[in-house]
């Protein structure tokens, strides 16, 4: 079935509100991250991080994007702690990016646009049986975000860009194991909190995002790959509509 939206033309990211009313609601991401309105919070912990390479089944071309699948039917591969009650598990993560090396990012920082960024989605499993079933509750998702640079090539980003190779048209997948998504983590574990969106239709206002301080590093070249499959898939920055950003005390 095809989309009855896209990033670009008729259907671009203006038009969303038509199909999806949410587009215009008061929860909507991504966000400008404006740190001088930042609240630290002292209760605000570490985020534990328990991902199983175990867990690690497919990448599949979806036309917008490419999807890193895990097996998500128990709890080997959770985040806890931080913002979050209970356990989400890990359920996929896929990246977002631009025409060209000078944006891409979906969050932006002080203004500051990133080449691209990576979304880590998990779900509720204490409270809910599936992604779907918490996909449109207040406490049914975490996405953990992770902004990438351009510098040297990232030696764990290499081994996705290989697999690429596989999934040339839509639809496509291919097996992907044994990866582990931890590599692709910064090092400093500091990180900004908000209540938002999924960032493309039916964008719905169900997700504790978690937004990495530090970006990790990839090279021009692994991000031309990223384009090889679409050129760009990224939504601007939307209205924070009195939302709090809160940042850890790690
Ligand atoms: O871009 S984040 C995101 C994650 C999961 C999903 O089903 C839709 C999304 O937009
Ligand atoms: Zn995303």
């Amino acid at each position: 079935a095809s989309l009855n939206w896209s990033y670009e033309g008729d259907n671009g990211p203006d038009q969303w509100h038509k199909l999806y009313p949410v587009a215009n609601g008061n929860l909507q991401s991504p966000i400008d991250i404006k740190t001088k309105n930042v609240k630290k919070d002292p209760s605000l912990g570490h985020l534990h991080v328990t991902w199983n390479l175990s867990t690690c089944k497919e990448i599949v071309n979806i036309g917008h994007s490419f999807h890193v699948n895990f097996e998500d039917k128990d709890n080997r591969s959770v985040v806890t702690g931080g913002p979050l009650t209970g356990n989400y598990r890990l359920q996929q993560f896929h990246f977002h990016w631009g025409r060209t090396d000078d944006y891409g990012s979906e969050h932006t920082v002080d203004g500051r646009k990133y080449a691209s960024e990576l979304h880590l989605v998990h779900w509720n499993s204490d409270k809910y049986s599936s992604f779907a079933e918490a996909s449109d509750k207040p406490d049914g998702l975490a996405i953990i975000a992770v902004f990438l640079q351009v510098g040297p090539p990232h030696e764990c980003v290499q081994k996705i860009v290989t697999a690429l190779g596989s999934i040339k048209t839509k639809g496509k997948k291919a097996p992907f194991t044994n990866f582990d998504p931890s590599t692709l983590l910064p090092g400093s574990l500091d990180y900004w909190t908000y209540p938002g969106s999924l960032t493309h239709p039916p964008l719905l206002e169900s997700v504790t995002w978690i937004i990495y301080k530090e970006p990790i590093t990839v090279s021009s070249e692994q991000l031309a790959q990223f384009r090889s499959l679409t050129v760009t898939n990224h939504r601007l920055p939307q209205p924070l509509k009195g939302r709090q950003i809160e940042c850890s005390y790690v």
